[in-house]
């Protein structure tokens, strides 16, 4: 059994497709804990519904981005992690952090990556005119958004999208393949060639 943490800041409906998955397709895999840094995360009363230990790790109360790292770290660490999902974590992380975890940490992010790094893409989407949107799956590196690419979704972009709108079809999509990226590490299936990511069958030879 591989132990997965999910780190969350907000409503948690990835975690939660996540967590359905991994139930409903019998994964070899534990959701062992939901970490927060936001204490009014809904998330966290999501994860609890479904049983999973959740726990606050907030940034407020520490007096460097470092010490919040170290803190969450040890947290996640006490739970022996096979993989740690971002699911809608608001945090940039340190590379200090990223490093502990290279290799073994995903993040979903509301883009086609390398467009739109950072927040607050849909706005800037529309604000752009691009016809297709996304989202991305990737590891995490310490450049922000800036990891080798697992798979992507793409959205057609209508012309009366607005923030909502876009976001709400991008959600869609980003339930169906976080999962299924976050199945294929499990799984075995993630190879990292030159700084790209092939997925690939098991070899039972
Ligand atoms: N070192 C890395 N840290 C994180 C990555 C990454 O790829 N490398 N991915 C992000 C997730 N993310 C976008 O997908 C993202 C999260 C947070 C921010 C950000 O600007 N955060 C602010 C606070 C914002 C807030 O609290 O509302 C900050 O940390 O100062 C940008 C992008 C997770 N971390
Ligand atoms: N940069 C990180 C980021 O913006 N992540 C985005 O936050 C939303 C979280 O939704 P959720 O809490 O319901 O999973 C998702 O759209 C995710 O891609």
């Amino acid at each position: 059994m591989k132990n997965i943490v999910i780190l969350i800041s907000g409503t948690g409906s990835n975690m939660e497709a996540i967590v359905r998955a991994a139930a409903n397709e019998r994964w070899p895999a534990t959701i062992a804990a939901v970490i927060s840094n936001r204490r009014d995360a809904p998330g966290l009363k999501t994860a609890a519904s479904y049983g999973i230990p959740t726990f606050v790790i907030s940034h407020q109360e520490f007096p460097t981005r470092e010490a919040f790292d170290q803190a969450l770290q040890e947290k996640i660490d006490s739970f022996v992690p096979d993989l740690v999902v971002l699911a809608g974590f608001l945090r940039i992380l340190t590379a200090g952090f990223v490093e502990h975890y290279a290799g073994r940490m995903l993040n979903i992010h509301p883009s086609l990556l390398p467009s739109f790094t950072g927040l607050n893409t849909h706005r800037r989407a529309l604000d752009t005119g691009v016809k297709v949107h996304g989202a991305t799956v990737h590891f995490v590196t310490a450049e922000l958004d800036h990891g080798p690419i697992i798979s992507q979704a793409v959205v057609p972009v209508l012309e009366n999208d607005t923030e909502e709108t876009l976001a709400a079809r991008v959600l869609q999509q980003e339930h169906i393949i976080y999962p299924h990226a976050v199945h294929c590490f499990i799984e075995g299936k993630l190879k990292i060639e030159n700084g790209r990511v092939h997925i690939v069958e098991k070899d039972y030879s």
